[in-house]
């Protein structure tokens, strides 16, 4: 195994699955023994499966290598990724998605499910866009042969212009523009997709507990599986290593495993799955089995969402084992022949990497984050006229068309805002049920549009890219999955520190440990402190110098004491202070509740508002209470001027405010929701920065260059703000240009 080390050290650096075959046994043997071969795949996903209507082969025992391997305890050298199976299947797998473990002893009791979702949706992200990003292919030899000229221009910014076409019966068509994210122009490298695509965001996402989506969308031909996983043949037979044409996913992995790598203080497991669904059958690409027996699709009442049944699901400790998933998912996935492509994909496939995390918290409490990674290849919207399409791959264009005409109405119904609410019909295709999350969910999505520049696309081009200019209005919420008990856990933590800060702000506020009062405590020590004499010299010392000294020590012994006395006393004045303020406190807020539960009477500011608010002047409270209520009529006639009486005795009784009449102006409790800083990491993951520091400079540079050698433009606003997923982007849906 020494060939691991220092595996995912950069793309230079990769072992490519054929490199790594070739020189590495142990590789291609993991992979086996995690999948593949129906008769050896014993692998920890499956060992311990006992559920019913488990097929025969997904219940073998794991080898007893596979259990050492399963050790929690197990060490890792520096530059290996920490990995901690659990010997999940992967139905159960998916279902401890929601439910999962508890604290470490235990002791925090199960809470009723709403109340846990609640606690885990504060934790998330605010609504946001689906990210759009289109590619444009080079002209193929094909279409230059054939004499076909481009019909698609580049202005920049992130805009794509098609050309006009001309004349027709119905008069033609203007030219039309359309923006979005970025357009990665035919020079656009296969790495250039992978640094300003948005896809680091995504898979850094991931790693912090989303559930990401990347889905390539296109005409057959217009380069979506060269997009995600390259050209034919890189990992045919004879698999190519490390190469430029390397695709995204590729690219992902390896950033994926240098992500882990810094995340040195949590665990990580990774577990892939790679899918195809094959005119509506959904087939396991790392179990397709003799027969390719289809998987069922069902719905999870837990995890709310669908999933596929008794799906094979490989532990990935190192990146060549992610590599393995993805070269086998691809020897075994449907590719057909057609007119417009040699290899075109028959199918849509899914391939997915979840990403478990623990980070040790406080008190032996872990954190688990959930996080997974979707990548999508759908096959491409065909027409069967120009594919020439006939049997058996008419059949399967049918089938694609099919479930793509279903994913477009569900990207017309999302994306039209008066729509909201009304039926979406995922259920109508398998490719729609297992997307759904991604389309609408609780995901964060990104979405690659591939086009052909050719004239003779014109059509298919202006329709994809209408489809994409659609999904990119589409808003999803994307959630952090966590154990709701440990979310639970971090939400009591925030409550405490939030108490915290509201005590100290009110301690401040009454002044307690007043300048004063310190002053004269630390002057009166400092006079009572004996002299500091070193042992040496006390020997030395005669006695009546140390009769003095031990009279000078029992003296600030006796003061010392004193002052934790008062100490004490002082703290019990502020807890009972703090207890009465935020009664106070509460009493008031019920009041606004009250308040703003009758429309109909017209609200003014309350006096208790004015305490709270601090100084008259700037009484423009956001405190505001109802001055009819008989019981409130007299502190609300008399609100500028008078303490009310209750609370005048309350404060006199406690001498606060004799003591800090000053202070207590501005005194308000702090509500917990405005504290925004003690909001979990993972809430902020938003403001994270995706795009090398680079990006910016680079797409300048880019645009200064031959317009010709352009490799991508970005949108404006992202320029300001090279955070995609969390900037809003007005898209010029489908312009039309004179
Ligand atoms: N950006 C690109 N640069 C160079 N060649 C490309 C590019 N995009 C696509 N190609 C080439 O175009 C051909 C068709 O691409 P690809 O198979 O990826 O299309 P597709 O959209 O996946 O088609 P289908 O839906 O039929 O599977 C391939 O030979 C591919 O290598």
């Amino acid at each position: 195994m020494s060939n691991r080390k220092g595996m995912v050290k950069g793309p230079e650096n990769v072992k490519t699955p054929h490199n790594s075959r070739g020189t590495s046994p142990a590789r291609s043997n993991s992979f086996k023994n995690k999948t593949t071969s129906p008769k050896k795949n014993a692998g920890p996903t499956v060992a311990n499966n006992s559920r019913k209507g488990q097929s025969p082969d997904r219940q073998r025992k794991a080898t007893p290598d596979r259990q050492r391997r399963r050790t929690p305890e197990r060490k890792t050298s520096p530059d290996q990724i920490i990995v901690r199976s659990r010997g999940n299947s992967p139905m159960k797998y998916r279902e401890e998605n929601i439910i999962s473990r508890g604290s470490e002893n235990g002791s925090i009791e199960r809470l009723d499910d709403d109340n846990l979702q609640r606690i885990i949706a504060s934790y998330n992200q605010d609504e946001d866009n689906i990210n759009v990003v289109v590619r444009v292919r080079p002209l193929s030899d094909k279409e230059i042969k054939a004499g076909d000229d481009m019909v698609v221009q580049f202005p920049g910014n992130g805009q794509v212009m098609v050309d006009a076409i001309p004349g027709g019966p119905g008069g033609g068509q203007k030219a039309r523009l359309f923006s979005y994210n970025v357009v990665f122009e035919p020079a656009a490298t296969q790495e250039d997709v992978l640094q300003y695509s948005g896809m680091k965001r995504l898979i850094e996402m991931a790693v912090e507990g989303f559930r990401c989506t990347c889905f390539c969308y296109g005409q057959t031909g217009s380069g979506k599986t060269h997009t995600l996983t390259g050209p034919p043949g890189l990992f045919g037979i004879k698999a190519v290593p490390y190469s430029d044409d390397h695709g995204l996913v590729f690219r992902s992995f390896v950033y994926l495993f240098q992500l882990l790598q810094e995340h040195t203080g949590r665990t990580f497991v990774l577990k892939a799955s790679f899918l195809e669904i094959y005119n509506e059958k959904v087939i396991d690409l790392l179990n397709p089995g003799t027969c390719r027996k289809p998987l069922a699709v069902r719905w999870s009442k837990k995890a709310r969402g669908f999933f596929v049944e008794n799906l094979f699901t490989v532990d990935c400790e190192e990146l060549d084992d992610l590599m393995a998933v993805l070269e086998e998912g691809i020897r075994n996935r449907s590719v057909g022949r057609h007119n417009m492509n040699d290899y075109s994909s028959r199918s849509h496939t899914i391939l997915s990497v979840h990403i478990t995390s623990e980070e040790p918290s406080e008190n032996g409490v872990f954190i688990s984050r959930f996080g997974k990674i979707n990548f999508v290849d759908l096959a491409g919207s065909e027409m069967t006229k120009k594919t020439q399409s006939e049997g058996k791959t008419l059949e399967e264009a049918n089938n694609i068309n099919k479930s793509l005409m279903v994913l477009g109405y569900c990207i017309a119904s999302l994306s039209d805002p008066k729509r909201k609410g009304t039926h979406i019909p995922y259920r109508d295709s398998k490719l729609t049920k297992l997307l759904a999350d991604s389309l609408a969910g609780n995901g964060v999505t990104l979405m690659i549009a591939c086009i052909s520049p050719a004239r003779s696309n014109i059509f298919e081009t202006i329709n994809t890219l209408r489809y994409a200019a659609r999904a990119k209005k589409i808003r999803t919420k994307p959630v952090v999955l966590m154990d709701p008990r440990e979310a639970l856990i971090i939400s009591l933590k925030r409550e405490v520190a939030s108490l915290q800060s509201e005590n100290e702000y009110l301690r401040s506020a009454l002044n307690v440990y007043s300048s004063s009062s310190s002053g004269d405590a630390s002057e009166r020590r400092a006079a009572q402190t004996p002299p500091h004499v070193d042992l040496e010299e006390l020997a030395k010392l005669e006695g009546p110098q140390l009769a003095e000294l031990v009279r000078l020590y029992m003296k600030e012994n006796e003061a010392l004491r004193k002052d934790n006395e008062d100490l004490f006393l002082s703290r019990d004045l502020l807890q009972r202070d703090h207890e009465i303020v935020c009664r106070e406190n509460e009493r008031l807020l019920k009041k606004l509740e009250e308040v703003n539960s009758s429309p109909l009477i017209p609200a003014r500011p309350a006096f208790s508002a004015e305490i709270l608010g601090g100084d008259q002047e700037s009484s423009s409270t956001n405190i505001w209470t109802n001055p009819i209520p008989d019981t409130d009529n007299k502190t609300a006639d008399n609100s500028s001027k008078q303490i009310p009486e209750s609370i005048q005795k309350e404060l006199d009784k406690r001498q606060i405010g004799a003591r800090n009449n000053a202070n207590i102006k501005g005194l308000r409790k702090p509500s917990s929701n405005d504290d925004k800083t003690h909001a979990p990491k993972i809430a902020q993951v938003k403001n994270m920065n995706l795009n090398n520091k680079g990006s910016d400079e680079e797409s300048k540079k880019a645009e200064e260059t031959d317009p010709m050698k352009r490799r991508f433009s970005v949108a404006n606003p992202l320029v300001k703000n090279p955070d995609m997923f969390g900037s809003v982007i007005s898209i010029t849906d489908d312009e039309e240009l004179n």
